[in-house]
């Protein structure tokens, strides 16, 4: 379990994630929800431990965020790609998978099995300066998936992803969340969050403004005769 208790960043004397808490359980999708700036960058670095709360900590089955052994229970997608334009995409996976000690065994039967899961496997022997943002977008989810964490981390994942790219990625997500593990995300799609969260969270300007199971809310928060979630959530910030 994550477990988010009290964290808070500030930065110039301002807090731009303020005292938020939150638990998820292993196996559940989890979605945070918020408009530009409003710290889901912020508060996703704070529970990948690269960035320290200034108040409040982050545990993963009770080992703190700083800890190394936390790190290596989890995966992480930032939102800014950067990864090595002169590796292939094969070298660079394998070399992520090293620093994380998969055998190299495991490493090459994980690459065969995810590339091939993310249409990637006729692109690994490329440069990757040849990969346009969607083969870059697979490549850093494959390096943060080849050592199966517990916990995966992505900071609006689907942003470069065609139709087909999006559906593989949430179908894979979804059973690797059946498997026990849990994920962690941020997006400005709400349709994405409806279809394969199980719960969210909705900041802004730092703080939680709801937070809870997506149908539970969907059912507490009845807007007249909508209660699909765009509703709750302009109806959320704009309040
Ligand atoms: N290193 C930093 N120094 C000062 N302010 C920062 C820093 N990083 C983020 N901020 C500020 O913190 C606030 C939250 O930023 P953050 O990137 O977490 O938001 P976000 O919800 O991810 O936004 P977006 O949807 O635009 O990506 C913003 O006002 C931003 O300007």
């Amino acid at each position: 379990m994550l477990e988010v208790q009290g964290v808070t960043k500030i930065y110039n004397d301002v807090p731009v994630v303020n005292d938020i808490s939150f638990r998820i359980k292993r196996g559940v999708i989890y979605g945070i929800l918020g408009p530009n700036g409003a710290g889901k960058t912020t508060l996703l670095s704070m529970i990948t431990g690269l960035l320290n709360p200034d108040k409040g900590k982050v545990l993963l089955e009770g080992l703190e965020s700083y800890l190394p052994e936390y790190k290596r229970k989890i995966g992480f997608v930032s939102d800014v790609i950067n990864l090595y334009d002169y590796l292939t995409g094969r070298e660079y996976i394998h070399f992520v998978a090293s620093l994380r000690d998969v055998p190299r065994k495991e490493q090459e039967l994980e690459i065969e099995r995810l590339s091939k899961i993310f249409q990637l496997e006729h692109q690994l022997d490329k440069f990757i300066k040849t990969y346009s943002k969607g083969m870059r977008q697979k490549t850093a989810i494959i390096s943060a998936l080849v050592h199966q964490p517990e916990l995966l981390v992505l900071d609006e994942p689907f942003s470069g992803l065609d139709p087909i790219g999006l559906k593989e990625m949430k179908d894979y997500l979804i059973e690797y969340a059946k498997r026990g593990n849990s994920i962690v995300f941020s997006t400005h799609i709400l349709e994405i969050v409806e279809k394969m969260c199980e719960h969210l969270m909705i900041i802004h300007s730092g703080r939680k403004i709801v937070e809870g199971n997506v149908n539970q809310l969907k059912s507490d928060l009845k807007l007249g005769d909508s209660t699909d979630l765009e509703h709750i959530f302009y109806k959320m910030i704009s309040s």
